[in-house]
């Protein structure tokens, strides 16, 4: 079934039932301690339970008046009902000498006044019937939460795997929900029940025993010590005793167990009638005891977490809802008269943003264009060039508003020939890389009548700098010039920071160069994370990754570009100079610090954050740096810090790879072939391997991965992937 479905039914249960549910969750949370507070009470008497009924009820007898009843509560304690000095008496005795050791637990006010709001809000039969009627909408949100978080895991197989951190809530609500649908299912289901129960909507029938009063025996009369039902019979195995009303043979004890209710003869001790409790007091007892943790302080907390649980599930997933960026799509021109047809798959609505910035340029260039969703495929009467603009979800799937787009492109094949573009959207720490696109667009050149028009082009991390870059090549190759602006919503909202140039160092021959910079305000960067400059205001932003050198000391390694706005405008800058820059956390590419062994892998500039991952390796663990350069003149920018490091023993293997040294090129992943053992071993010890660099490097190194780790540990590389032990920034 379509995600959309599935979404929209989670999203419209939660908000039919969100403030029914926020007040029995949180009242939920309060009762989730009553139990756990009657638990922790001394009154249970280790070695009780397994005392036999007639032992307790000599004992007893021994030391009171009169017995009425004996209870065994869900917490173990023992409470007897008796008659003292004329007067009913309830109170907890220690069953191994009869005395008392309390009276019985009064429900505290707190706790009545929680359980009232909880169970009716204060609106009696009105208020159950909510509370139920919320209880059910809870498990319809339970069963749609499961299916979207299989949906995006890509399969129930992978509905625990590792969650890629996006954004606060959206990555809080579905780790927090994977782990309290248990509850939270529990909790639901068992409310439900209880509350058809008290409408009578499960009719809880009452056992009906006869006594043969004609056939009732009187003889052998026995002491109560020795009727075998009383020594067989544990006190741990029953729920309450009563003791016969008068003492005429036609009265009897009722004793009951967990399961069936016994009559016995008083005098010879006899059992004279006994019959199982019907399943529906079965379940009843259970759906009590579980959804009210009576007894058990473990299945309180369970149930309690599962409580707090709700409130911040329904928080999370209001703000993932209202922040999902709202476009409606305007076309001025219909789909048959479209030359280019622009179709997005999108799931958080973020591509579809930035198909509309493409969309916009070309109308405002009169290019007779059509922007619709992949779900939309159809013919296209003037169609000349089909470009796709998707995301990836899952385990390399299609988003939701494109799911159907395979089958459609079958279904409706185009009358005319035509050229197409795809552009891929995802992000590199999932392990199967815009796989959809490349997909989209595998399906696409086996049709008789389309044509590639250029690769498929990705976009990491809905980088618009890549965006425009593929829009740049794009629009030359049609003989048009396109510049996209950055819609202000797709902006990061991130204060930006006051940077000091301490120095500058340089390698011509290279067009490279490393600035030494100092944050002299705002954010605390991390190695790895990105710095975004706006070279001139009005112009895109580029990104460089961090190193981290010292609290006072940022480094970025950056190749200047002949036309380069961004690059060579960096490069103009003097020491001392100051630099507006913001600073962009990239959780996904920190250095492990966990990890007992780790890889770096770079070629070029990517080298930039493995310098600060290097300095901060002050615990001195094992670490192994390949780099990719053309020359060994390259290294000249880095040799330096590389030599120290390896003498300070915070750098324990150095390897390099130049691609114009010899005749024959090496490249990193010739390295990584050779040492294949120690890459092996690495992901086998739960090391970590980080690789910063180009797209076509990634592609090479994980080629040579996916081979380790098929070959070597009979796993896909996935699986690393999944684990956080590969990580990935590349450009
Ligand atoms: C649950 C989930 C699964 C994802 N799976 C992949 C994936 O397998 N491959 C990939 O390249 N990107 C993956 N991504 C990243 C998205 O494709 C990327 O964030 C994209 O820009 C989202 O675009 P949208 O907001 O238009 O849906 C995934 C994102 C999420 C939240």
């Amino acid at each position: 079934m379509m995600v959309s479905v599935w979404r929209y039914s989670h999203l419209l249960f939660a908000i039919i039932s969100s403030a029914f549910l926020l007040m029995a969750s949180i009242t939920g949370v309060i009762l989730a301690v009553e139990p756990i507070s009657n638990k922790v009470q001394p009154y249970r008497i280790s070695g009780a339970d397994e005392l036999s009924l007639a032992e307790v009820l000599t004992t007893l007898d021994d030391t009171y008046e009169e017995i009425l009843a004996v209870t065994r509560d869900r917490n173990g304690f023992i409470k007897v009902s008796a008659i003292i000095d004329g007067a009913n008496a309830e109170f907890y005795v220690n069953p191994f000498n009869g005395e008392k050791l309390a009276d019985p637990i009064e429900k505290q006010a707190i706790y009545q006044f929680a359980t009232n709001l909880h169970r009716s809000l204060f609106l009696k039969s009105t208020g159950r019937i909510l509370i139920g009627l919320s209880s059910f909408f809870l498990i319809l949100i339970a069963i749609s939460g499961i299916v979207l978080i299989a949906k995006r895991q890509g399969g129930y197989r992978h509905f625990f795997s590792p969650i890629v951190r996006e954004n606060f809530s959206q990555y809080h609500h579905v780790v927090y929900s994977r782990f309290a649908l248990v509850p939270i299912f529990i909790l639901a289901l068992t409310g439900v029940y209880l509350s058809l129960l008290r409408f009578n909507i499960i009719p809880e029938t009452p056992i009906s025993m006869e006594v043969d009063y004609d056939n009732i025996k009187e003889e052998p009369a026995l002491p109560h010590a020795e009727f075998e039902l009383f020594k067989n019979t544990q006190l741990g195995d029953i729920r309450d005793l009563e003791y016969p009303f008068s003492e005429f043979v036609e009265d009897y004890y009722i004793i009951r167990y967990r399961d069936k209710e016994v009559f016995l003869n008083q005098v010879t001790g006899d059992i004279l009638a006994e019959e199982k409790f019907p399943m529906v007091q079965i379940i009843s007892s259970w759906a009590t005891v579980l959804h009210t943790a009576e007894g058990s302080i473990l299945w309180a907390i369970f149930v309690g977490l599962g409580s707090l649980a709700i409130p911040f599930l329904i928080i999370t997933g209001f703000v993932i809802y209202f922040k999902r960026p709202k476009t409606k799509i305007r076309n001025e021109f219909s789909k048959n008269q479209a030359e280019i047809v622009i179709l997005v798959g999108t799931e958080g609505g973020t591509t579809l943003q930035f198909a509309e910035q493409f969309q916009k340029k070309l109308l405002e260039r009169k290019v007779p264009c059509f922007l619709g969703m992949m779900n939309e495929y159809n013919r296209f009467k003037s169609m000349q060039q089909l470009i796709l603009i998707t995301a990836t979800y899952g385990q390399g799937e299609a988003p939701a508003s494109a799911e159907k787009f395979l089958s459609l492109l079958q279904k409706k094949p185009q009358n005319q020939n035509f050229k197409f573009t795809t552009v891929g959207f995802g992000s590199t720490a999932y392990p199967h890389f815009c796989q959809f696109a490349h997909e989209a667009h595998q399906h696409l050149s086996q049709l008789d009548n389309g044509t590639a028009f250029m690769e498929v082009f990705t976009v990491n991390d809905q980088s618009f700098e890549a965006f425009q870059n593929w829009c740049t090549e794009w629009s030359q190759l049609q003989g048009m010039d396109l510049r996209l602006e950055k819609p202000k919503t797709m902006g990061n909202t991130l204060p930006s920071s006051t940077f000091k140039v301490l120095n500058k160092s340089e390698l011509p021959t290279d067009e490279t160069f490393l600035l030494n910079l100092k944050n002299l305000n705002g954010a605390k960067p991390i190695s790895g994370d990105l710095l975004s400059v706006v070279p001139k205001e009005g112009e895109r932003e580029r990104l460089y990754s961090l190193g981290k050198l010292s609290d006072n000391s940022l480094v970025v390694s950056i190749r200047r570009h002949p036309n380069g706005l961004c690059s060579n405008y960096l490069h103009q800058l003097e020491d001392g100079e100051k630099l507006t820059a913001t600073v962009i956390p990239n959780r996904n590419f920190h250095f492990p610090k966990n990890s007992k062994k780790t890889i770096l892998i770079a070629t070029g500039t990517g080298i930039g954050p493995f310098l600060g991952m290097i300095e901060e390796n002050t615990n001195k663990k094992e670490l192994h740096l390949y780099w990719g350069a053309r020359t060994p003149q390259s290294l000249n920018l880095y040799k330096e810090f590389i030599q120290k490091s390896m003498q300070g023993g915070k750098l324990s293997h150095f390897k390099t790879a130049y691609s114009r040294e010899k005749e024959e090129k090496v490249y990193v992943q010739h390295l990584i072939k050779k040492d294949r053992d120690l890459f092996a071993q690495v992901l086998k010890k739960r090391g970590a391997i980080m690789i910063c660099g180009s797209i076509a490097m990634q592609k090479e190194v994980l080629y040579e991965l996916q081979d380790i780790c098929s070959q070597e540990l009979g796993r896909d590389l996935s699986y690393f992937q999944n684990k956080k032990q590969i990580k990935m920034d590349c450009y």
